[in-house]
C-alpha cells in the first residue's frame, strides 16, 4: 500500500526517477528508504535527536532528547505527512528568465518528446524537476522526503526573488548519459565587477555534474572537483553547462564539464568532478 502511494505521488508530481531506480518504484525504494530510514533515525539520536514515528496524518513534532542525556534541546520542524502542497519545481520557467533561457528551454524542452508515426513518444531528452531540499531528489523523487521532512535546504534553490542568484534547468540525455544545464546567473553571484564569481560557477557546475552522477549511481558526494577557468562569465549572461559521463569505477564516478555561451562559440569554464557513492546515513555520522 505504501508502495503504491508512493507511485502515486511520483505521478502527480511528475518526478522523473533516476535511472537506477526507473521502473522500479515500487521493489527498491521502499526497502532503500526502510534502511535509510533507519540510519537517518539513527543519526537524529547521534545528533541528540529523537524520532517520534511516523504514524498518522498528524503533524509530526520532533522530540527533543531529555537532558539527562547530557546535550542541548534541539527541535527539528518538521511538515505534515503526506506533503499537504505539492512542492515547487525551480525548474520551470519564471518571468526573470530572458528571452535567450526561454528560447532554450523550449528547444531542449521540445526535445523531450518526438513524434512517431502520428504518435507523441518520449525522446531522447528529458527535464529533470529541482526542488529546494537535496533528499528529496537524491533518494529516488520521493522516498527519504517523505519521511525526513528535514530542513536540508539546497542553496542554490534558496533564494525567494526569482532571477536574483541562480537560475537554471537541467535536461537529462539518458542515452548518451550526459546533460545539458541552461543558466542564467543573477546579480546577487557578482564576482568581478559585472561578472559571475568563480565560487558560483563551482557551485553550478558541482551542482550539475552532482546531478548527473547522482541520477547515475544513486546517492553520492563530491569527492574532487578539478576547474579551470577560461573566460569571465558576464552577470545576466545564459551559459550552457554540459556535462557528461567520463568513467565509473567501483562507488567512483567520474564525470566533465565545460561551460560555455549559449551557442557553444565561446568556452567559459572546463572542469571534472569526483563522486563517491555514499550511503545516507554517512551524512548523519552513521
Ligand atoms: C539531485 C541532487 C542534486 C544535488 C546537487 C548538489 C551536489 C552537491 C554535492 C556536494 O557538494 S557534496 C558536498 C561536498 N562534499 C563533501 O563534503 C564530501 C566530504 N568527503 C566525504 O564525505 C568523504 O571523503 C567521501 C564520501 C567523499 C569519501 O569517503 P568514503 O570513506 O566514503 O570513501 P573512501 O575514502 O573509502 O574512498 C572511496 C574511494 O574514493 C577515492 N576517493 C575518495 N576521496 C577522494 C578524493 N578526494 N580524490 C580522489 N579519490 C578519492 C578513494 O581513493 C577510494 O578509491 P578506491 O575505491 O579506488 O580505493
Amino acid at each position: 500500500m505504501y508502495a503504491s502511494h508512493l507511485a502515486n505521488l511520483h505521478r502527480q508530481t511528475n518526478i522523473q526517477e533516476p535511472r537506477h531506480l526507473e521502473g522500479s518504484i515500487a521493489k527498491v525504494p521502499v526497502g532503500m528508504m526502510i534502511r535509510q530510514g533507519f540510519q537517518v533515525v539513527r543519526g537524529l539520536h547521534r545528533h541528540g535527536m529523537k524520532w517520534s514515528g511516523l504514524a498518522g496524518r498528524q503533524p509530526i513534532n520532533r522530540v527533543p532528547v531529555s537532558q539527562s542525556m547530557g546535550v542541548g534541546v534541539r527541535v527539528l520542524t518538521m511538515s505534515s505527512w503526506p506533503f499537504s502542497s505539492p512542492p515547487r519545481d525551480y525548474s520551470l520557467p519564471n518571468d526573470s528568465w530572458s528571452p535567450e533561457m526561454r528560447n532554450l528551454y523550449d528547444h531542449y524542452n521540445a526535445l523531450c518528446e518526438v513524434e512517431e508515426e502520428g504518435q507523441k513518444k518520449r525522446g531522447p531528452w528529458r527535464r529533470l524537476p529541482s526542488y529546494n531540499r537535496t533528499l528529496k531528489y537524491a533518494t529516488g523523487g520521493q522516498c527519504l522526503s517523505k519521511v525526513l521532512q528535514a530542513k536540508a535546504r539546497l542553496f542554490t534553490r534558496n533564494t525567494e526573488e526569482p532571477g536574483a542568484s541562480f537560475e537554471y534547468v537541467v535536461f537529462l540525455n539518458k542515452q548518451e548519459k550526459s546533460c545539458v544545464c541552461i543558466f542564467q546567473a543573477g546579480h546577487l553571484l557578482e564576482g568581478p565587477p559585472g561578472h559571475v564569481h568563480g565560487g558560483a560557477i563551482a557551485t553550478i557546475i558541482d551542482s550539475v555534474t552532482g546531478t548527473i552522477a547522482t541520477y547515475l549511481a544513486g546517492p553520492v558526494m563530491t569527492a574532487n572537483l578539478n576547474i579551470n577557468y577560461r573566460s569571465p562569465i558576464s552577470l545576466g549572461s545564459v551559459v550552457l553547462v554540459r556535462s557528461a559521463l567520463e568513467k565509473t569505477e567501483g562507488r567512483k564516478t567520474l564525470i566533465s564539464c565545460q561551460v560555455t555561451s549559449a551557442d557553444g562559440a565561446r568556452l567559459h569554464t572546463e572542469a571534472t568532478g569526483l563522486f563517491v557513492a555514499i550511503n545516507v546515513g554517512h551524512l548523519f555520522g552513521t
